[in-house]
This record gives C-alpha cells, sequence and structure tokens, in this order.
C-alpha cells in the first residue's frame, strides 16, 4: 500500500479491452437478473432463510501486488505540499492568506510546478493535468489574487501534545524507542527489489510536520519502480530513523450519556426497506428475525438500542443478527447507510455478554475478544462510537486505535483494559508488534468495508494478521465481512478468512447505489468545473455538501478557490494532519463548514447527519468508489442528491458502469451517457453488463472473472495505491 499519490491524478485504468459488454436491454428491468433465492426483506418472505443452498467454490488468496505507484520526483513534490499552509482548520479558506505558502507565487509557484510534474512524471496516465489542460492559465491570477487577501488564519486544532500521558510512563518510552522494532517488522511487506531504490522519508522531508495521515513514522520506500510501507521498526533496523513524531492525542469522546446516544433521525424511505430483495446464499441460514425482540438480546442491549432509537431493523439486521448469533461467519452486502455496523456489533456483543468477558483491568498485555479493522481513521473511530453506545453499562471496554495519532496514546488506551479493539490495519499490526495485544482470546474478527481490507492495499496486511502468532485459526474463531460492494474477486481471496461454509447475505443488488439518492450526471469539461460547482452551490444554500476530487492537492485547491468565492469550505484528504482531519470533518459535521471538499478517503463508511449532496468534481476510477461517493448522502431512509461531472475526455470507461448503476437504482440515464457507453462497446468481450459490472451473486455459485468495476484484476485501479488512510 503505497503512500498517496493523488498530488498526481488518479491513474486510470486502461479500459478500452476491459469495459464490460453492454447490454441495453438489461438497463430498464432494475430487476437482478439472477433471481436466485432473492426474497424481499419483508416480514411474508422470512421463512425462505433457512431453505436457502448454495453449492459453491473457493479459490486460495491471490498474491498481493506493488504497494504503490510512487514516481520520480515524490519527494520534491512532497516537500512542495509540505511547504503549503495546511488550511486554517475548520475556517473558511478565504480567511487565510498564501504569505507562506506557493500559492502566492503564481505561475511559478510550486502548486502549478507540481502540476507540471505531475504531468511529466505521469506522460502514462491518461488523465495528466498536461493532457486535460490543467488549471494552470486560469488559475495562476487567482492563486495570486489568492495571497492578497490577508493574513493567514490562525489555527484552531486543539494539539494533543503529551499532556494527557505520564511523560515519564512506559509508554512515552515506547513511542520514543518504536524505531527499534517489534514482532513484525513490517507492517508491510517488503517487495522485491525493495532497497534498491531511493529512501522518501514521507512528511518529514521539509520537517514541516505536515502530514501524519500514515501510520506513526512510516516511510515510502521506492525501489525498481514500486514502494511499499515501511514501520519504524523496519526504518530502525536499517538505520534510517529519520522522521517526525506524531504527537497527537485525540480528544476524548463525551461521556455524557445523551451524547453517546446522540443520533439522527431515519428518513423517509426507512420502511421502503423491506421491499429490498435479500439473497442468503450457503447452507443452513437460520431464519431471519422481523424484531429486535426475536434476538433475544440482553435487557442492557436492549435498553441501548431503544436510546439509540433504534425501533426497526433494517434488512442486512434482519438477516445477520441470527446468522452471527448463530456463531456463522459471514459475508455481508448491503447498500451504504442501511446499518451494517450495528449488524455486527450488536450480535457480537450479545455473544460476549452471554459468554462472559474478562473484565477490563490494567494489564500490560491485554488479549481483547474482537477486532474490528477498517480502512480509514475516520470510519474506524466512528465503528467505536457505536460499538461504545452499544456496550454502554457493560462490562465491554471498546478501544480505538488509528494511525496519525501518539502511539503511547493508542497503548494507554489499550492496557486500561481492551475487549473490543477498533483499528486502522497500520496502527494494529503497530500495537501487537509491540506486544501490548495478544489475540489468542480473538473470538470474532471483523473486517468493515471489507473489499477494501481484502483488496491489493490492505490484503496483505490482513493475511498478516491472521497467521499471527496466537491468532486463532479461522474455525476457531467467527469472521465477519460487511461492505456494501463486493467485486468477485475479492469475495473469493476472502475465503481465505472466513470457514468454507459462511453465509453470504446481499441485500438489494451487491455493489448497488442507494435508491433514496437521486443522482444526477452532468457532461461537465475540466474547465468548466468550477465555475458548474460554484452555480450549483450557490443554488444548494447551507445544505451539507461533500465535494469529491481526485487529488489531495486538487482537494486543497478546491477548497481554497471555493472559499475565495465566500463559499464556507473545508476539506479532509490523506495529506492533512489528522488533527486537521478531524476538525474538517467536526465543522462540517456541526454546519460550521457545510462544503466538505475530500478525496476518496472519505467515500467510505463515513456517517454524518443531514448530507444533503454528494457532488463527483471528479468522478473516481471505479464504480465501487462512486457507489460509496454517493452513499454518503441518502442514509438510512433519508433521502439525498448526487451530481457527477463527467468529463468525455476522462471518464468515458465509466460510462457502462455508470448506466448500470443508474439504471439499477431506476435514475434517469442521459442519453448522451448511454452513447458514449454504447461507444465504448468493445467487441469480443466476453462479459455481460449485469453479470460484470456488479457482482450480483455469492461468487460460490459460479466463476467469473471481473470485479464490480468491469477490470480485470490485474487492472484494476487500486485507490489504496493512491491515498492511504490507516
Ligand atoms: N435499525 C436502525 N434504526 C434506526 N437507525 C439505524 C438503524 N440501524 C442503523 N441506523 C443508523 O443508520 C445510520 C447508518 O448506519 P451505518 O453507518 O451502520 O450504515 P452502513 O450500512 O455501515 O453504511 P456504509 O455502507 O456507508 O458504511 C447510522 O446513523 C445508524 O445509527
Amino acid at each position: 500500500m503505497g503512500d498517496e499519490d493523488w498530488e498526481a491524478e488518479i491513474i486510470k485504468p486502461h479500459m478500452s479491452s476491459y469495459v464490460p459488454v453492454f447490454e441495453k436491454d438489461r438497463y430498464s428491468s432494475g430487476a437482478n437478473g439472477d433471481t436466485f433465492n432473492r426474497t424481499p426483506a419483508s416480514s411474508s418472505e422470512m421463512d425462505d432463510g433457512p431453505s436457502r443452498r448454495n453449492h459453491f467454490m473457493r479459490s486460495g488468496f491471490a498474491s498481493g501486488r506493488s504497494m504503490g505507484n510512487r514516481d520520480a520526483g515524490e519527494s520534491n513534490k512532497r516537500e512542495n505540499t509540505s511547504t503549503m499552509g495546511g488550511f486554517g482548520v475548520g475556517k473558511s479558506f478565504g480567511n487565510r492568506g498564501f504569505s507562506n505558502n506557493k500559492f502566492e507565487e503564481g505561475d511559478s509557484s510550486g502548486f502549478w510546478r507540481e502540476s507540471n510534474n505531475d504531468c511529466e512524471d505521469n506522460q502514462t496516465r491518461n488523465r495528466g493535468f498536461s493532457k486535460r489542460g490543467g488549471y494552470q492559465d486560469g488559475n495562476d491570477s487567482e492563486a495570486s489574487g489568492s495571497s492578497r487577501r490577508g493574513g493567514r488564519g490562525s489555527f484552531r486544532g486543539c494539539r494533543g501534545g503529551f499532556g494527557l500521558g505520564s511523560p515519564n510512563s512506559e509508554y512515552e518510552q515506547d513511542e520514543g524507542t518504536q524505531r527499534t522494532g517489534g514482532l513484525f517488522g513490517s507492517r508491510r511487506p517488503a517487495l522485491s527489489g525493495a532497497g534498491n531504490g531511493d529512501t522518501y522519508q514521507s512528511r518529514s522531508g521539509s520537517g514541516s510536520g505536515r502530514g501524519g495521515y500514515k501510520g506513526l513514522n512510516e516511510e515510502v520506500v521506492t525501489g525498481s519502480g514500486k514502494n511499499y510501507w515501511k514501520s519504524e521498526a523496519e526504518g530502525g533496523e536499517s538505520g534510517d530513523t529519520q522522521g517526525p513524531k506524531v504527537t497527537y492525542i485525540p480528544p476524548p469522546p463525551p461521556e455524557d450519556e445523551d451524547s453517546i446516544f446522540a443520533h439522527y433521525q431515519t428518513g423517509i424511505n426507512f420502511d421502503k426497506y423491506d421491499t429490498i430483495l435479500v439473497e442468503v446464499s450457503g447452507h443452513d441460514a437460520p431464519p431471519a428475525i422481523l424484531t429486535f425482540e426475536e434476538a433475544n438480546l440482553c435487557q442492557t442491549l436492549n435498553n441501548n438500542i431503544a436510546k439509540a432509537g433504534y425501533t426497526k431493523l433494517t434488512p442486512v439486521q434482519k438477516y445477520s443478527i441470527p446468522i452471527i448469533l448463530a456463531g456463522r461467519d459471514l459475508m455481508a452486502c448491503a447498500q451504504t447507510g442501511s446499518g451494517k455496523t450495528a449488524a455486527f456489533l450488536l450480535p457480537i456483543l450479545a455473544h460476549m455478554m452471554r459468554d462472559g468477558i474478562t473484565a477490563s483491568r490494567f494489564k500490560e498485555l491485554q488479549e481483547p475478544e474482537c477486532i474490528i479493522v477498517a480502512p480509514t481513521r475516520e470510519l474506524i473511530n466512528q465503528i467505536y462510537l457505536e460499538a461504545r453506545k452499544f456496550s454502554f453499562g457493560t462490562c465491554v471496554r471498546a478501544v480505538v486505535i488509528y494511525g496519525g495519532t501518539q502511539l503511547g496514546h493508542s497503548i494507554r488506551q489499550i492496557v486500561q483494559g481492551c475487549n473490543i479493539l477498533c483499528a486502522t490495519p497500520g496502527r494494529l499490526m503497530d500495537i501487537i508488534g509491540k506486544e501490548k495485544i495478544g489475540l489468542r482470546q480473538v473470538k470474532y474478527l471483523v473486517l468493515d468495508e471489507a473489499d477494501r481490507m481484502l483488496d491489493m492495499g490492505f490484503g496483505p496486511e490482513m493475511k498478516k494478521l491472521i497467521s499471527c502468532p496466537g491468532m486463532p485459526s479461522k474455525e476457531q474463531r467467527q469472521t465477519l465481512m460487511f461492505s456494501a460492494t463486493f467485486p468477485e474477486e475479492i469475495q473469493r481471496l476472502a475465503g481465505e478468512f472466513l470457514k468454507s461454509n459462511y453465509l453470504f447475505v446481499a441485500v438489494g443488488q451487491v455493489g448497488g447505489a442507494c435508491r433514496d439518492v437521486q443522482q444526477t450526471i452532468l457532461q461537465v469539461g475540466q474547465y468548466s468545473k468550477r465555475e458548474k460547482l460554484v452555480e450549483i452551490l450557490r443554488n444548494i444554500g447551507d445544505e451539507r455538501t461533500m465535494v469529491f476530487v481526485e487529488t489531495k492537492k486538487k482537494a486543497d485547491f478546491i477548497a481554497t478557490f471555493l472559499c475565495q468565492e465566500k463559499i464556507s469550505t473545508t476539506s479532509i484528504h490523506g495529506d492533512r494532519e489528522q488533527r486537521e482531519r478531524e476538525q474538517a470533518l467536526g465543522d462540517f459535521r456541526c454546519g460550521k463548514c457545510p462544503v466538505l471538499v475530500a478525496t476518496s478517503v472519505a467515500a467510505r463508511g463515513l456517517d454524518i447527519e443531514n448530507v444533503q449532496h454528494v457532488i463527483n468534481f471528479d468522478l473516481p476510477s471505479t464504480i465501487d468508489e462512486y457507489v460509496h461517493r454517493i452513499g454518503r448522502t441518502g442514509r438510512c431512509g433519508n433521502t439525498g442528491r448526487a451530481i457527477s461531472f463527467f468529463d468525455p475526455e476522462s471518464d468515458n470507461h465509466l460510462a457502462q458502469p455508470l448506466v448500470k448503476v443508474l439504471s439499477d437504482a431506476q435514475q434517469d440515464v442521459p442519453a448522451w451517457l448511454e452513447e458514449i457507453a454504447f461507444s465504448t462497446y468493445v467487441p469480443g468481450f466476453s462479459g455481460s453488463a449485469r453479470g460484470n459490472v456488479f457482482a450480483s451473486v455469492d461468487t460460490r455459485k459460479g466463476k467469473s472473472t471481473l470485479n464490480t468495476a468491469g477490470f480485470s484484476s490485474s487492472q484494476a485501479p487500486n485507490p489504496v495505491d493512491d491515498e492511504s488512510w490507516d
């Protein structure tokens, strides 16, 4: 998994020969061509559950691939990036001047040079700035203009420092000596040829301390044109001990009950969930439950469910809860915002309450019963808050650890007691390496956003996790995987993690977009995007809007631009320090900054109340990512809108899957998009639009060679290569 290189625009795959066959007649139906055991989630159909059967085949875990794609010249770009002031955290960008950053230098600025570098570095990419014209001309003057806007906004982020810990504690020592290695030398596997290339010290080159988005003190090592992440432990072994110490300590979450149980209302379409088709495959699936009462949870859990405002199960909960309660492994795929988190947390907690757990107490080595892993820091934090909510009043202690925060802080949280460990992959492996976490007691392993956790970026790390000393074998633990998208190939990889008799639950179209999101695709050329964006945002007014762009740099640029346009905006991406990321999210959540410009780091899982709009300023590389992005709105029965700028210069490869997604979600499909989709039809391609755009079925039912984007695995773009989030 490489560090983000979204300073360069994301690599577009060579789609031409991998676009799924376009079958227009399938689009309008919206029905699933595969009717295997698909039943509405409504109560009348529930009894079918146990009778569902499927024979299946499994295949092994494919080997990991290159972890990154860092281009030459990265180091320079980094330095330039790091000299850019971060945005005034939570402030209108317009309040910031750029006297200390490259923007003020106009056309000779680092920003523009970097853009050029991007072009040079990425000449083989079909989305380099040079081909698309970039922003230079139009923006230089604006950049200069911005520098006139006066003073740099003051930094409002609360620096954690070391205040919460004893500076002389062992954990501070750990913090200080973490380069000395641990049980597992590398958080990410070294690729062959590693060490032959230059060493690039992430974030530290300029000494700016900017970044903070990777696990603690990691660095990118470039070798043979490939890159991978290196833990500090490894760095220490190689004698390279450079790197800024991460000192950020996130503020503790509120302790009062009202805050713990704060929630937003389900929307008008919540009841429509009952009509969604649900498919369960695998042997001897337990029947779905219809009510929380049927789950037979303990009183404390029921109280917490009530306090959380849950009165009715969502479909994924109806099916998943009894499956998990029955001790079965599960792969569950349900639309964004439909309650997957509670679907795994509640039965796990119920088990823990029933079986009894080791009461939380201070111990140097904690042995959690449950480990939950998610790909981004913000998401894992959110899951932790949910775990804390549902375990309120019980003796179960949940702990969260993630990169970009002080390692000593993570350790201090853990040693106080840990039954449920919520972690991003990198930090998890660091902590295991430090022997603060023992795995012998793990009974539940949850991979949220499982397709992401098993793809080429995190897959090797997850493999390492399950083969860690002490980790119970898959036969001895319960493994649960959840996501809104599940490419077929990733489903097959999952076999290594799951018992062979795992159950597969698909709620609605696997990989399909939430129907509560009204999707609009506009054809907007590169040069017109900003103007269009401003026009839309002015119409939207103060309604909360997430704007997705392709690169970190563009996120900064667009956020700055919007602030200049007097639209209060903040941004989140992998180059921002963790405290800035959290501040930005906080300001967006509370409505202080109603516009959040984000890279795909914010595409998955984030559950923010009242996000009414998602704008894809740049479309993502894959249709899966599109589905996740637009799923930040229209959650839990609420409605939302997604507007996407389709640039025919660069987005044609998405035309077919987009048409499919729109049709399946019963959205209008623009004629021009259909035309492009037809024109990008590739004769001789063996797939069908239905079968390849979405892995609509449990892959054990049949063989397929494509993932959801319609690319072969070897060419599927891997966003983790471009931006690393844990
Ligand atoms: N049964 C329920 N009743 C009311 N609200 C619910 C219920 N289940 C979940 N929610 C709420 O719905 C929202 C979305 O849930 P959650 O974040 O778990 O969705 P998700 O399926 O994991 O989405 P994503 O695919 O984007 O990660 C949360 O605010 C959650 O508290």
